[in-house]
């Protein structure tokens, strides 16, 4: 079947040349051929600062590609905290505090508005009383439109008018009542009583109503002047303003904490937009590719720390343009207080950034880390921006010590304690600044202000502990930065693992090394105890490895010579995977040791590392960077120079057929692309060993003899490699020795025809009947004929049979028996083989459960 899917594929290769390729098939198959793989290895290589110069410059160039085609990232890192930030401001802009207030005219102005008069009761008018009435409210209210409604019953045309309009309908035009309440004479003086009514729906009417009587009376007696009344509070006094800022009732509470909410939230956002990517290169295992690959731990963290900076200082930038167009005058009035706020907020940046990438650590899912990172940075530098003054309030001590554990606990709430210290120190400076503090009886009256010990503001805010100074959570800060470096150290370099780490007592582990073992893998386990580790490529020495209380791998001992290809064969979950990441350095040896090249894995994995080029099982993709700029960036971190990576990557994409998707994002990708890319990442610069898992899982037929031609080539060019796969062809065309790994355990060792001779049966036999009608008859003359056989295999018409061998059996005398029965049988094709590498390999993995 695969030799007819070749042929379609030609065939159809040549009907459409252009549409699935740029060049013929036969000239691709002859460029794959002639390519020689030492193209994939330039002669010289990049050292010492040089390096890492090249290195720097794949690392950034992975953020900014990345970057740029995620715009996702944008919004989240960039947008969203810079619109939140200006919102908060903004609002905080919004928030009244205590300032002069304009003058309110008292008169009737406010109650005739929507086409509606005013309406002013006038109860038991005697004499012209209503015609005062009239004109007394008419000489101060000049242009307002009022009536007046007599009646002896106020009370009960209130309550029926309040019943039909509603009360605030009635409220908004009815605001007094004049009623008359006699006059008499006293000591020959005449005395007239007018009682006036007012709705108390409105603070201001007792005042307009007593204005109003007091009109109503002058106009009885004189007609030469009115009294106007206006309600002018007095300014707010410094004293009043001093002890706003730290009133929890006051706007100016408020309006300081608006604003170290937008601090708070912009920069959770800012920070937990950190850990997206990191997270994404650690899941997929794209971060240990490149360490392996020759990145330093700290060059990685270097890097992404610089790279971050760059947004955490633009986003600084932002905040304080922002800041200033707002007129936020208590951070950006005076130079020097600007100077700290921008201080601060980028002193932030040393804890702010390792407390994401510490927290990044447990994650997987990047998307569930950011919004995760985001919330318990902002919800907890809220919770202590409202709790702490709370406590405060209670007991002043207690809110001291809180403060100071939630400051040491959580970065964002340190920050957001400074600006708030900040603001407030800069809100007393300017409401002292108003005082004459040379005239001594103010400055006696305003010692917060013009006292010395007692001041409540500082000219040293940097300087000063406690509330008014941010000295200590500066210090926090430094502290923070140091304590949560170490953490993303102490996480990256797995210390915390080796704490936990539990093994199996060692009774176990003799009991599993003391099974019986095949005579081939005793004796690879004796040479590899008495080789040179300096003088063979690849060595395992007993290797062994448990997950908690499960033991995977259970001390496999193998050796690998230059020009060598060793096969790993196992069925799944066999420990293949398991022992690669062993020797790559992914996971930790439990027992035993590997060396590269001499190089102990255990101790030296990095420097091993090097030396390797890993093709592991799974895509250690950026997958926005196209195949082209993925290999780009690994031929600058193993070092090669800058002229010389194109006809690299050139070379390699070539020989791997990929011509065609190179400039493609990895994401667009297929299965089969992404396996031929991988190991094109371990081709870049032709490290000395190759760990190929599973190269060609997934990859057709065609692009799989691509393949096999590449590394049949590497492996002539002397390189040694280790390679897994469970196409059996592809190991027989490949390996020069194999091992057949069963639960842990190697069950066999050696090279194919060894291993072939000494567990085969002899031959295989694949016979394919006209009908149904004849297999049984099939059956029984073939284990006749050959005497042993064993049926291996039924599928609908085919069978397939396992014969012994024996001295006498020769190829010809198989053959002219077959001939003699195929017509009898109604056999319609034949097959007979010696025993494939498939049928060892199955014997092997009988009982296993796969
Ligand atoms: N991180 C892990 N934690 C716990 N068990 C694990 C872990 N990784 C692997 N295992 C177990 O160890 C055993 C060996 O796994 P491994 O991936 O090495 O097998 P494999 O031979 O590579 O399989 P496959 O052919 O499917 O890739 C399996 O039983 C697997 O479930």
């Amino acid at each position: 079947m695969e030799e007819v899917f070749l042929k379609v594929n030609k065939l159809a290769d040549e009907k459409q040349p252009s549409e699935n390729n740029n060049m013929e098939n036969d000239e691709q198959d002859r460029l794959v051929q002639n390519n020689s793989v030492e193209r994939f290895r330039p002669t010289r290589k990049l050292q010492g600062s040089s390096l890492y110069l090249s290195q720097a410059k794949a690392m950034f160039t992975k953020r900014y590609l990345f970057f740029r085609r995620r715009p996702g990232s944008i919004y989240g890192q960039v947008i969203a905290p810079l619109i939140y930030f200006a919102l908060l401001t903004y609002t905080s802009t919004k928030i009244k505090s205590s300032t002069d207030q304009n003058s309110l005219p008292i008169n009737l102005s406010v109650y005739a508005s929507d086409g509606v008069s005013a309406n002013i009761f006038v109860e038991w008018t005697q004499g012209n009383f209503t015609s005062s009435v009239r004109q007394g409210i008419s000489e101060v209210n000049q242009g307002v439109s009022f009536v007046l409604t007599e009646t002896n019953d106020t009370l009960n045309v209130i309550v029926e008018d309040t019943k039909n309009d509603g009360l605030t309908k009635f409220s908004k035009h009815n605001p007094l009542g004049f009623a008359w309440n006699g006059s008499f004479v006293l000591e020959s003086k005449p005395f007239t009583i007018i009682n006036a009514l007012f709705n108390n729906f409105a603070l201001h009417s007792p005042s307009l109503a007593v204005n109003l009587a007091d009109m109503i009376m002058f106009t009885n007696s004189t007609n030469n002047f009115n009294i106007y009344v206006t309600n002018h509070p007095l300014p707010p006094s410094n004293s009043d303003k001093l002890q706003n800022t730290n009133n929890l009732n006051n706007a100016q509470f408020w309006s300081t904490s608006t604003i170290g909410f937008g601090i708070i939230v912009a920069m959770s956002l800012v920070i937990s937009g950190f850990t997206y990517f990191l997270i994404r290169e650690k899941k997929n295992k794209a971060k240990h590719l490149q360490i392996m690959s020759g990145v330093q731990i700290w060059f990685y963290w270097l890097t992404t720390a610089l790279w971050d900076c760059i947004f955490f200082v633009g986003a600084i930038i932002a905040f304080t343009i922002i800041m200033n167009v707002f007129h936020i005058k208590e951070y950006t009035s005076r130079t020097d207080t600007l100077i700290l706020v921008v201080f601060m907020m980028l002193l932030y940046g040393w804890p702010g950034l390792p407390f994401a990438y510490t927290l990044s650590f447990p994650f997987t899912n990047p998307s569930r880390a950011y919004t995760l990172v985001m919330l318990s940075s902002t919800f907890t530098a809220i919770l202590g921006t409202i709790i702490i003054p709370l406590i405060s309030i209670s007991s002043k001590s207690w809110g001291d010590v809180i403060e100071i554990i939630w400051s040491l606990l959580f970065p964002t709430y340190t920050l957001s304690s400074a600006f708030n210290k900040i603001y407030n120190n800069e809100n007393s400076r300017s409401v002292c600044a108003s005082i004459d503090c040379n005239n001594t009886l103010i400055a006696a009256n305003n010692r917060g202000c013009c006292g010395t010990g007692d001041r409540v503001y500082t000219d040293n805010i940097l300087g000063t502990f406690g509330s008014k100074g941010v000295l200590l959570n500066v210090i926090i800060l430094i502290l923070q930065g140091f304590f949560f470096w170490f953490t993303t150290i102490a996480l990256e370099k797995g210390w915390l693992n080796k704490i936990k780490l539990t093994k199996p007592n060692s009774e176990q582990i003799e009991t599993d090394t003391i099974t019986i073992e095949d005579e081939d893998v005793s004796r690879e386990r004796e040479i590899v105890h008495t080789l040179n580790e300096n003088e063979t490529p690849i060595v395992a020495k007993d290797l062994k490895k448990w997950y908690n209380d499960f033991y995977a791998v259970k001390g496999l001992s193998f050796h690998v010579n230059n020009g060598d290809c060793f096969g790993l064969l196992g069925v799944n979950g066999a420990g293949k995977t398991s022992t690669f990441q062993m020797l790559t350095g992914e996971n930790v040896i439990d027992k035993g040791n590997a060396y590269i090249q001499g190089f102990d894995v255990t101790t030296q994995w990095r420097e091993s590392g090097r030396l390797i080029g890993y093709c592991p099982q799974y895509d250690a993709f950026i997958k926005e960077l196209t195949g082209e700029e993925m290999l780009y960036m690994f031929a600058r971190i193993r070092g090669i120079f800058e002229e010389d990576i194109p006809d690299v990557v050139f070379s390699i994409i070539e020989s791997l057929g990929l011509t065609q998707y190179a400039k493609k994002q990895i994401k667009n990708y297929s299965g089969g692309n992404k396996r031929r890319l991988s190991l094109g990442i371990a081709l870049v610069g032709l490290p000395e060993v190759l760990l190929l898992d599973e190269p060609t899982t997934g990859v057709d037929p065609k692009a799989r003899r691509i393949i096999w031609n590449v590394l049949s080539k590497v492996r002539e060019s002397g390189h040694a490699f280790v390679l897994t796969s469970h196409n059996m062809e592809e190991c027989e065309a490949l390996c020069t020795n194999i091992a057949i790994m069963v639960d842990g355990r190697f069950k066999c060792i050696g090279s194919q025809q060894h291993i072939k001779s000494k567990y085969g049966a002899g031959y295989s036999l694949l016979i394919r009947v006209e009908a149904m009608e004849y297999i049984e008859k099939a059956k029984r003359w073939v284990q006749e004929l050959f005497l042993g056989s064993e049926l291996k295999e039924q599928h609908l018409l085919q069978l397939k049979f396992e014969l012994k061998r024996n001295d006498e059996t020769t190829w010809s005398l198989l053959f002219s028996e077959m001939e003699s029965i195929s017509s009898e049988l109604h056999i319609v094709d034949y097959s007979l083989s010696q025993t494939t590498l498939e049928q060892v390999f199955l014997e092997f993995s009988k009982g296993t459960g796969n």
